[in-house]
C-alpha cells in the first residue's frame, strides 16, 4: 500500500474541493492512503514537494490548484513555473501527478475540475500512481 500526499493550492477553494474529491477517490479506488496540505497558491507546490520528499514519508505525490488567466503577465509565470518545478521534480525521480489547471476562465476550471466531468484531481492521482508503478518497477 502507498502513502500518497497531495499537496493542495487553494487559490479557489471551491474548485480545489472538486479537485481534492476525485483525486482522493483515484488513490482509494487503488487501494492507497493519502494525506494532504495546503499551499497559498500554485507557484509553491514544487517547493512544497520537495520539502515532503525529503521526509521520505510519501511513495507519490499529487499537485493540485487553479490558475486563472488575470491581467498581467503573472499567469504565465504561475502556470509555467509551477509546472516546470514539478516536471523538474519528476525529472528527479519522484512519482507526481500534476493536477494544476491553467485554464482562461472559471467555467473553463469547472468543467476540469468536476470528478463528473474531466475529474483532472482523479486524472493527477492516477498518473503518479502509474509513475510510482513504474519506479517500483525499475527499482
Ligand atoms: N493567480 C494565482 C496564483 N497566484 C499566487 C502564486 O501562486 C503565489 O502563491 C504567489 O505569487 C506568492 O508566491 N496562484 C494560484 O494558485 N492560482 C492563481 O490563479
Ligand atoms: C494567474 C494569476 O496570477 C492571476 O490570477 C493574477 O491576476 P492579475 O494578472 O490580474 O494580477
Amino acid at each position: 500500500m502507498a502513502k500518497v500526499l497531495i499537496v493542495e493550492a487553494r487559490f479557489y477553494a471551491q474548485l480545489n474541493d472538486m479537485l481534492l474529491k476525485g483525486a482522493r477517490a483515484a488513490i482509494e479506488a487503488a487501494g492507497h492512503t493519502h494525506e494532504t496540505v495546503t499551499v497559498p497558491g500554485a507557484l509553491e507546490i514544487p517547493g512544497a514537494l520537495a520539502l515532503a520528499d525529503q521526509s521520505g514519508l510519501y511513495d507519490a505525490f499529487v499537485g493540485l490548484g487553479v490558475v486563472i488567466r488575470g491581467e498581467t503577465y503573472h499567469f504565465e509565470i504561475v502556470a509555467g513555473e509551477s509546472a516546470r518545478g514539478l516536471m523538474a521534480l519528476a525529472m528527479d525521480g519522484l512519482a507526481i501527478g500534476n493536477g494544476i489547471l491553467t485554464v482562461e476562465n472559471e467555467a473553463q476550471a469547472l468543467v476540469r475540475a468536476d470528478p463528473a466531468q474531466k475529474d483532472k484531481g482523479g486524472e493527477a492521482a492516477k498518473a503518479a500512481l502509474a509513475m510510482l508503478a513504474l519506479k517500483e518497477r525499475f527499482g
